[in-house]
């Protein structure tokens, strides 16, 4: 059976990155947060704009105040006042000094800034008191942060807090961004009811439509919740032909594993699919399938992804998390990042496993004093059980041949959800 990392390696591999020409659309600043850049940005103003006040002071000339000190202070004529967001009106000759105030432009002939603080004022006098400023002191020289025609942000990256204010300040207010990838997701199963309708014996609740169209969400992706298809061959072929004429990305739960109604595999290869996977050495989620359509006619003109995820709740989420996310985050056009992220934490409990599949072993992760725990999720770990699965934010993984990890020790976990909130062990 294949393992995990290869596993893993072989998708990433068959990802292409959609191709941000043909895929791209454009927002705007307020609705650009996580989003994907598509383009370079370049920018035709320089940054600083002009050379400016780091300071609230005295814009001087660095000959006249070179040799002041405490007990012998240079004094020098105040004949302007540069205020933020005014142009300064005269040049400052020998001797002469402008008031200036934070962000205003340093007037024509001043090439140091002294603080207030190191000044006394006089009517329209002022005292330098300081020992030398250095030259060009608490002066923000113009493009000395950013020279205008050089890239500014390069595609590939998401867009966050701190690139959305770059952005604003570049007065790019409409932004070329990926389009979302479109991820149909179908259940497959004689037995699935949707949530509102009564239960009968030997009914299951599709849940598994609503957790990847959450994680689908969650990763930036658009989910298309195509709904619950029977264990009958041709309305499964008919809806998985929708969903790849549809989508980029298929998500199926169900029906992949040896039983008489697991018809995915073989509807794939019916359809012109290449299965590259169909059984992964992990526990939960061995009976993963990968495919891949070429651009053709049925698929709209574009490649699509299929996994067939196991239908056990567990195991379609962790297949999710550990093969699914990593395969969006590339598709989307992010230009690295995409893997899955694991930590080193001490586990807090003694694990686990058979030793024969890497087995992934949910729970809760902290970051404590900047040291990661992993706490094990109380009750059965069985691939069927998703009640215990509430509150995961973390899967530690027992390596194959590795069958017990005692309290105390280290273990890699893979960091699933949202980002962790750091505590104190005084706070807990
Ligand atoms: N003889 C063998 N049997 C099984 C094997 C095996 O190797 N040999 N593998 C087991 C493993 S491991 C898994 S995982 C499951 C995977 O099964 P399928 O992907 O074929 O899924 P189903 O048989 O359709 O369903 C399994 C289980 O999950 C429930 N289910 C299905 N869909 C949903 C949904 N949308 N929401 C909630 N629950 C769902 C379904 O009712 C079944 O209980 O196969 C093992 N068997
Ligand atoms: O691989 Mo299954 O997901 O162990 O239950
Ligand atoms: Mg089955």
């Amino acid at each position: 059976m294949l393992p995990a990392n290869r596993a893993e390696a072989m998708i990433l591999d068959l990802v292409q990155p959609l191709d941000g020409k043909r895929n791209g659309e454009v927002v705007t600043l307020l609705t650009a947060i996580d989003r994907i850049l598509a383009a370079p940005v370049v920018s035709q103003l320089d940054f600083p704009h002009w050379d400016n006040s780091a300071m609230d002071g005295y814009a001087v000339r660095y000959e006249d105040v070179k040799t002041s000190h405490a007990e012998q202070p240079v004094a020098l004529e105040i004949v302007e006042e540069v205020r933020a967001g005014q142009a300064p009106q005269r040049e400052i000759k020998p001797g002469q000094a402008a008031r200036i105030f934070t962000g205003g432009i340093m007037p024509s002939g001043t090439d140091t800034v002294v603080m207030q603080e190191h000044t006394k004022r006089e009517g329209d006098r002022v005292f330098v008191f300081t020992a030398p400023p250095e030259e060009k002191a608490f002066v923000r020289q113009g493009a000395s942060f950013y020279q205008a025609g050089t890239p500014l942000l390069l595609p590939g990256i998401a867009l966050q807090p701190p690139e959305l204010a770059v952005l604003a300040a570049a007065q790019c207010t409409q932004i070329k961004v990926y389009r979302r990838p479109q991820v149909a997701i179908l259940s497959t199963g004689d037995e699935l009811i949707t949530p509102d309708q009564p239960l009968q014996l030997g009914q299951i609740v599709d849940s598994n439509q609503y957790a990847l169209a959450a994680l689908v969400a969650q990763t930036g992706a658009e989910p298309l919740h195509l709904g619950i298809f029977p264990d009958k061959p041709h309305i499964l072929r008919r809806a998985i032909s929708q969903a790849i004429a549809t989508a980029d990305v298929v998500l199926s739960s169900g029906g992949v594993s040896v039983g008489d109604y697991d018809y995915v595999e073989q509807i794939l290869a019916e359809l012109g699919a290449t299965i590259h996977i169909r059984a992964v050495a992990v526990k939960p989620g061995k009976p993963l399938t990968f495919a891949t359509f070429p651009a053709s006619a049925a698929s709209k003109h574009k490649p699509v992804l299929y996994f067939g995820l196991p239908g056990n709740p567990v195991s379609a989420l962790v297949s999710f998390w550990r093969f699914v996310q990593p395969a969006l985050r590339k598709l989307s056009g992010l230009a690295h990042s995409w893997g899955p992220m694991f930590v080193q934490a001490r586990s807090q409990h003694d694990l686990n496993s058979d030793g024969q599949r890497e087995t992934y072993l949910w729970g809760q992760l902290h970051l404590i004093d900047g040291c990661y725990e992993f706490h094990l999720a109380d009750g059965s770990h069985s691939s069927g059980n998703l009640i215990n699965l509430a509150q995961t934010n973390g899967l530690a993984v027992m390596p194959i041949g590795q069958p017990a990890i005692a309290k105390g020790e280290t273990i890699q976990v893979l960091q699933v959800g949202t980002p962790l909130i750091p505590l104190a062990h005084s706070q807990l």
